[in-house]
């Protein structure tokens, strides 16, 4: 008997873990259907033509903050995940704030995903938070399906009474103690609250306000010294840890090394600190403002290699949105801008542009740190992070020979601003398919922008 294949991609050049294949991939029922060459195709199969193509798995981008419930006007589950869709992402995580309330407590999560709920082009999880008081809240939100807790050492900014705030060293030994017990995993931005602040308030009382004095508020001691103290809690109290965003390579060998030792830690960073340096945050301005902040030309170079030496667990975007004259009104300083930097859409585009049409990393590598690692990680494997038969069928069609000058309306952001408008990008994601669905194609945008699913965690592995 024949087989039927609800959709067949085929001539694509198929990145396998581990090597590129032309194949045809057929798929049934949003799933993986078969691999192969020259699949038979019958009269109901929609066919998509990937010649010249590469058909990576779908990114899994760990680190974005969605500002819904209340904050939608920032970003929200519907704009978030349509750009992420634009740029070949099929699974994202949102971080726990900065929405209000932020996702501290059951109450919260539950507003969290209401407002998810049926707003989402791709599938999601959901980030929990540990902060002062609410240890007692860590239990119910791992019962609800959070993949993880995420904390801040440094201040994450933001106004309000109930905002999201850093914890101080005792909760997070104690959350860490009881996130272990949990099976769970912190999630953490290491930055050290007391090199930051008070470097911090020296350069605001001597008046030195630029995007460099920004940068010399945050060196890369105050990187590496949280990241050294969270080893040591990982070490005492069991707990799994993932540290967000790292922006130098002494850091990730830091944690490269304890992986060694046994600990079970990850180290993640960001498209900006392997695209961009600090003269971009003189250049650009407050849109390329972000904490950590960037770094040298050396550093970045730095930062490169640990990533070519396999040193890096994975890439994720932190995008983390605000309207525009945060980043732009009139008279505002380096220091009162938001920190954050709208990057959701090209996290893909870029690696491939940097890492495989610039340097010539295998585009394997890329697909390893975008996919196949985030999913192992977090427990997604079963169904996510790679082209293998039986996974679902999240796949993103990219053609490394349509180069094209980033614009501000190509952007599907709420806020249309990002550090990479203006860039000449040497390749384009053409389509993005999430459980076989085809959610977004160049020619018409996004074209189910609702069908996303969200996927509970429990000790550490996806439940539905
Ligand atoms: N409140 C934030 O969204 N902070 C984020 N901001 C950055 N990275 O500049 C982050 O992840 O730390
Ligand atoms: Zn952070
Ligand atoms: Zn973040």
């Amino acid at each position: 008997m024949k087989n039927s294949y609800d959709l067949v991609i085929k001539n694509g050049n198929v990145v396998l873990s581990g090597e590129v294949v032309r194949l045809d991939i057929g798929i049934l029922e949003g799933k993986i259907a078969a691999l192969g060459e020259n699949l038979s195709l019958t009269s109901d199969s929609n066919v998509i033509d990937a010649e010249g193509q590469y058909v990576l798995p779908g990114m899994i981008d760990m680190h974005v903050h969605f500002n819904e419930p209340t904050m939608g006007h920032w970003e929200g589950f519907r704009s978030g995940s349509a750009a992420l869709a634009a740029g070949g992402c099929t699974t994202y995580a949102d971080m726990p704030l900065n929405g209000n309330p932020p996702t501290v407590n059951e109450a919260a999560l539950k507003l969290k995903a209401e407002a998810a709920y049926g707003n989402s082009a791709i599938d999601y999880v959901l980030w929990g938070g540990l902060v002062p008081g609410n240890l007692d809240d860590l239990e119910a939100l791992a019962a609800a399906g959070v993949t993880g807790f995420k904390a801040f050492l440094s201040n994450p900014g933001g106004e309000g009474e109930g905002r999201f705030r850093e914890v101080d060293d005792n909760t997070l030994y104690q959350g860490m103690k009881k996130i272990a017990a949990l099976g769970g995993i912190l999630a953490l931005h290491a930055e050290s609250e007391d090199i930051t602040a008070v470097l911090s308030a020296d350069a605001e009382r001597e008046g030195r306000n630029t995007a460099g004095d920004f940068a010399a508020c945050r060196p890369p001691e105050a990187e590496l010294e949280a990241v050294a103290r969270a080893l040591l809690y990982s070490e005492r109290t069991g707990c799994r840890l993932h540290f967000v965003h790292i922006s130098t390579a002494a850091a990730i060998e830091m944690i490269h090394s304890a992986k060694l030792r046994g600990l079970d830690v990850s180290a993640e960073t960001c498209p900006h600190y392997l695209l961009l340096n600090e003269t971009h945050m003189e250049s650009l301005g407050p849109v390329a403002k972000c904490a950590p902040p960037l770094r040298s030309e050396e550093e970045r170079e730095k930062l490169w290699k640990v990533l070519s030496e396999g040193k890096i667990d994975l890439v994720a975007s932190d995008h983390s949105p605000c309207p525009t004259e945060l980043k732009l009104k009139e008279g505002l300083s380096f220091f009162e801008a938001w920190g954050g930097i709208s990057g959701a859409q090209s996290s893909l585009e870029l690696m491939f542009h940097e890492g495989v049409a610039v340097r010539g990393l295998p585009v394997t590598l890329i697909a390893k740190l975008l996919a196949e690692l985030p999913a192992k990680r977090f427990g997604m494997q079963d169904r996510k992070g790679s082209i293998t038969v039986g996974l679902d069928a999240d796949l993103v069609l990219l053609d490394p020979n349509r180069s094209y000058r980033l614009e501000p309306e190509d952007l599907f952001y709420r806020h249309k601003h990002s550090p990479y408008i203006g860039l000449t990008l040497s390749c384009e994601v053409t389509a993005t398919l999430c459980r076989g669905n085809i959610v977004y194609t160049a020619e018409d945008g996004v074209v189910s922008g609702d069908g996303g699913q969200w996927l509970q965690i429990k000790e550490g592995q996806l439940i539905r």
